[in-house]
């Protein structure tokens, strides 16, 4: 993974290698975890797509062109499972804020509590001497990169076997994984600890972990928790309660503009740039935000490297800016002498969360914060409210409006 070369054509060109995959192949074989190298089984397109260096809706148009409907099916729905999460969190943004402030807290208690602190350290060092977790832990570390079903396995383990604070893992992951999202990794978390799918904790099953990866693992049964309840005590209100997507304020042409661009969506070129009178342009290096701990340099890495080849393929020139006090940004704007800032939708997540930071002091200097939305993400989230069910069964709906059916 970390020869992944973080540019549009590098992605493309992996969507078209593993596009001949995504039918029964990819059906029967993705729930393996063959190991590092060798993850053949499944796309590894998670970086770009998260970047949006690759679009969902190209990915499952190259996956219905080569297979068709039927066949492609398990394929498709793993891709709107991304769409599924990101729009649950924007309509439950409640529940990204108790993530970081629970966050928080347990860092607070890592300090205090040394036998915590060891035991976390151990676990993140792959030094637990359970063989297939520390594999994983190593390889998440040195690759930026797990198979699902490792991820899964992994989360369990953290959560049930070895007891540790669920948000100290999805901390770890998020500060290491090359793909790292607020929405997926956050409710992928919760999902494990039975918090998402309320009172289904998902359990490691020491046979399950034998057949998945090939045999290269055979933890006993006596070394993995027997899980029978999750975590959902520790949330006794329940899920909060859905809210509106938010209202988005959309670019005005003509208007003086800068213009943003950050991770969340490296393919600016898709939008109408020529109808905007752009005084400024800047990449903003975001990936430091992810956490209050340092974050992988690999991560680091591939954004800068995705940033630079956004910017040169949006032909502008652009100054780099770190997103460290929000008032720089503001500064910044106010002296292009910009009445508007202009990005691609920030989900929820640390990006948001620095911009909301900024949003009264832009408003005191006249300066509008204006998004363009993508189509996949409006046919998606308005379903987005409960289960994955509900969007599964619109799946058909989705595709239509997107004319990819
Ligand atoms: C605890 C946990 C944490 C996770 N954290 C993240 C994360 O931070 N970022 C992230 O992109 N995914 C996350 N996932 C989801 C999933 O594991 C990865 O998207 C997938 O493993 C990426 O590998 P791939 O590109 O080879 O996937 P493929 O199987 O080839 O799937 C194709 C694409 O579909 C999407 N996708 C597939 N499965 C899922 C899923 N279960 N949820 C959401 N999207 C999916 C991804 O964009 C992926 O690139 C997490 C899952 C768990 C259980």
């Amino acid at each position: 993974m970390t020869d992944l070369n973080p540019t549009r054509a590098a992605g493309e060109e992996l969507l078209a290698a593993f596009a001949p995959k995504m039918g029964r192949h990819y059906a029967n074989g993705r729930n393996t975890d063959h190991g590092p190298g060798e993850h053949n089984a499944v796309s590894m397109l998670s970086p770009y797509i998260r970047r949006r260096l690759v679009l969902e809706s190209d990915v499952v148009a190259a996956a219905l062109a080569a297979h068709g409907p039927e066949d492609t099916e398990k394929f498709v729905q793993e891709v709107i499972w991304r769409g599924y999460f990101k729009g649950w969190l924007e309509r439950r943004p409640q529940v990204w804020a108790s993530y970081r402030n629970g966050l928080d807290a347990d860092l607070a208690i890592l300090e205090r509590n040394r036998r915590l602190r060891r035991d976390v350290d151990r676990a993140m060092a792959g030094q637990t001497g359970l063989a297939c977790f520390d594999a994983w832990a190593t390889e998440l570390v040195e690759t930026g990169y797990l198979h699902n079903h490792a991820r899964m396995w992994f989360a369990s383990i953290w959560i049930f076997t070895l007891g540790l604070p669920w948000r100290l893992g999805a901390d770890f992951f998020f500060r290491h994984l090359l793909d790292g999202d607020a929405a997926s990794n956050t409710l992928g978390w919760r999902w494990v600890a039975g918090l998402h799918t309320r009172g289904k904790p998902y359990a490691a099953d020491a046979q399950n972990i034998a057949t998945f990866t090939a045999g290269r693992f055979t933890p006993r049964r006596s070394e993995l928790a027997e899980v029978t309840q999750g975590l959902e005590a520790t949330e006794p209100d329940g899920l909060p309660p859905v809210l509106p997507l938010r209202p988005v304020t959309l670019p005005q042409p003509g208007r003086s503009t800068a213009l943003l661009i950050t991770d969340e969506d490296c393919r600016v070129e898709d939008f109408d740039l020529a109808a905007l009178d752009i005084r400024a342009a800047a990449k903003l290096m975001a990936g430091h935000l992810r956490s209050p701990l340092p974050v992988s340099e690999l991560v680091l890495r591939f954004e800068d490297g995705a940033l630079a080849d956004a910017t040169a393929r949006a032909g502008i020139s652009t100054v780099e800016m770190q997103a460290n006090d929000p008032v720089g940004l503001v500064r910044w704007a106010a002296g292009a002498g910009a009445t508007q800032i202009v990005t691609p939708y920030v989900t929820r997540g640390p990006l948001r969360d620095w911009l909301d930071e900024a949003t009264p002091a832009l408003a005191k200097e006249g300066i509008t914060l204006c998004e363009w939305q993508r189509d996949w993400d409006t046919a998606i989230w308005p379903h987005a409210t409960a289960g994955f069910f509900k969007v599964k069964r619109n799946i058909p709906r989705i595709l239509e409006q997107m004319s990819l059916a």
